[in-house]
């Protein structure tokens, strides 16, 4: 805890070396304090902090010190859709052990109530106020070296942020800085008469106009934790299942009202993680074969020794292992639509076989004696570039153009970052209602972090990151963004290698895994989360190796 508790002091709060040291007596703090009401910034700040971090409760507690004494608290929480405020201490209250320890902090803290129960066993009161409540932050309110009290924040479920804690510091600082001033102008007019809020004159006049001017800064300084609201985005409008409003999709689905409708042949090409597979599906469901079948062959996934009778079929005993008649995807997809995904991948054998399916239109299924008719529309994509792989011959060049009839450029997310802010805040409300959470949205802060990233593996990238944040948000709005480190990716550029499908999907679930603390079944575990069956979960993490180490 201490180690936490000082990396935590050294971050956020290196500047400050507070002298807890007795200053005023009771009677003329609490004037200050009236000086300014209170009850009336408590509330305030809570209004704004509440939406923020989804802080349940906050608190300010205001101490002499050296008589051990709180001489002021104020509590602030929701009730039943208001904010009230309430005063609970009315004369000086002895420290508890736990305020003692609390009052010595020269640092913020994040503290459970099992942490406080491990050092303080079980009957000691926690925070001033009557609510179970599981989760606290203290932060000292200080300035110039003057600890004055501690603002206390609150919860009752869930752990507090480390980011809600930091601005946090920034609002003590700011009731710190007030309390100063109300001393200055106390120590100048001996407090009492100008300090009062009911008593008129410059002084508290001065004061008030220095509160507005606080609370103004403080405003701005929040302006970048306010929501981003997408629906303000001038002329937003998009596809029904593909999210995007830049000028380059503009063209991609202007491209796609004219080529859905006809029976051409569609290459789509485009880095990894770009929708390409997405496109190929709204192609197929834009066209006159949307009622037949649309099936689909990673050429990719497929061993090369399977991939012929996968594609085309075979006939019972047609090899050693073939038990069974098997019916191949052309013929499957009969009527309907072939998506041939990684293209670039089908080794130069298959190739040829498949320029004659085109050309005549007819599969012979391996073993067979008679070949059949199909009648499919091909659709294929990859993330190669397909003409140098022509140059390499590792392509045939016949074969390319034949797929090449109507090619489909889907740019990369690093090219539409326009798009981003849409598609992230259609992956959280995704998520959001996957995972039971109430999440209104993103923070203009977290919005310009996502806009800024150079995303190498694209939508699919952002759509992992943006799952990852659902699960871990502890407000109602994300505020920040956990930008992946990349140094990773620094050699996955447009031309480098990319992460593969199975790479992608085994760091993804080992992310999750990890979020679960390795927990595969039940109400907090992986399979729930990735929208799985337990048991599928298993088979995945054993066929992709994850370590036993990494689930329980
Ligand atoms: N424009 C988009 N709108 C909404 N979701 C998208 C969009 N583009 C991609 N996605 C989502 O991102 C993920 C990856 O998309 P998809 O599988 O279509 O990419 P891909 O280019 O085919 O990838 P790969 O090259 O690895 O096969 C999918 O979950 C998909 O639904």
């Amino acid at each position: 805890m201490k180690n936490k508790e000082h990396a935590l002091s050294k971050e956020i709060y290196s500047k400050k070396k507070p002298i807890a040291e007795d200053f005023f007596s009771e009677n003329k703090f609490r004037v200050a304090v009236a000086g300014f009401n209170l009850s009336e910034l408590l509330e305030g700040i809570y209004a704004k902090l509440n939406p923020l971090f989804a802080v349940d409760c906050i608190a300010i507690v205001l101490y002499d010190a050296r008589l051990s004494h709180i001489v002021d608290s104020h509590v602030c929480g929701m009730i039943s859709g208001s904010i009230p405020c309430s005063s609970s201490v009315v004369g000086p209250v002895d420290f508890s052990e736990i305020t003692k320890e609390i009052s010595r902090l020269d640092f913020p803290i994040l503290r459970s109530r099992e942490e406080w129960e491990e050092v303080f066993g079980q009957n000691h009161r926690i925070g001033n106020h009557d609510a179970e409540y599981q989760f606290h932050g203290y932060i000292p309110i200080e300035t110039n070296g003057r600890i004055y009290g501690t603002f206390e924040l609150h919860n009752l479920e869930r752990q507090l942020s480390t980011e809600g804690l930091t601005f946090c510091c920034n609002v003590a600082e700011f009731i710190a800085g007030l309390f100063s001033v109300t001393e200055k102008k106390g120590k100048e007019t001996s407090w009492q008469p100008v300090l009062h809020p009911h008593s008129g004159g410059d002084c508290h006049q001065e004061k008030v106009q220095q509160l507005e001017a606080e609370i103004e800064r403080l405003k701005s300084s929040l302006e970048e934790f306010h929501l981003f609201e997408v629906e303000k985005i001038p002329g937003l409008n998009t596809h029904e299942e593909i999210i995007g409003h830049s000028e380059q999709m503009r063209s991609v689905f202007s491209l796609l009202s004219k080529i859905s409708p006809t029976d051409s042949t569609v290459l789509i090409l485009g880095e990894t993680g770009t929708g390409k597979e997405l496109i190929a599906r709204a192609i197929h469901h834009a066209s006159g074969r949307a009622s037949e079948k649309l099936i689909k062959v990673n050429c990719a996934a497929i061993p090369p020794n399977l991939i012929e009778s996968e594609l085309f079929g075979h006939e019972k005993g047609a090899f050693t292992g073939a038990t069974e008649k098997r019916v191949g995807k052309f013929e499957l997809a009969d009527k309907g639509t072939i998506f041939l995904d990684e293209i670039g991948e089908l080794p130069l054998e298959l190739q040829v076989k498949l320029l004659r399916v085109l050309q005549e239109k007819e599969v012979e299924p391996i073993g067979g004696k008679k070949t059949i008719r199909t009648d499919v529309r091909v659709i294929s994509a990859t993330n190669r570039n397909l003409l140098s792989e022509v140059e390499a011959g590792r392509f045939r060049q016949d074969l390319f153009y034949r797929l090449n009839v109507f090619p489909l450029t889907v740019p990369s997310l690093r090219e539409r970052r326009t798009d981003i802010p849409l598609l992230a805040t259609h992956f959280l409300k995704k998520f959001a209602a996957k995972s039971n959470r109430v999440l209104e949205g993103f923070s203009k802060r977290a919005i310009t972090m996502l806009v800024n990233y150079s995303w190498p593996g694209n939508v699919r990238e952002l759509e992992h990151l943006i799952e990852r944040h659902v699960v871990m948000s502890q407000g109602r709005l994300i505020n920040r963004i956990e930008i992946p480190d990349q140094s990773n990716f620094s050699n996955q550029d447009h031309n480098g290698p990319v992460k593969t499908i199975f790479e992608n999907e085994r760091d993804h679930i080992f992310a999750v895994l990890e979020l679960c603390n390795g927990r595969i079944s039940g109400k907090n575990g992986a399979a729930k989360l990735l929208g799985v069956p337990a048991t599928t979960l298993n088979s995945k993490i054993k066929r992709l190796g994850l370590a036993k180490k990494h689930t329980i």
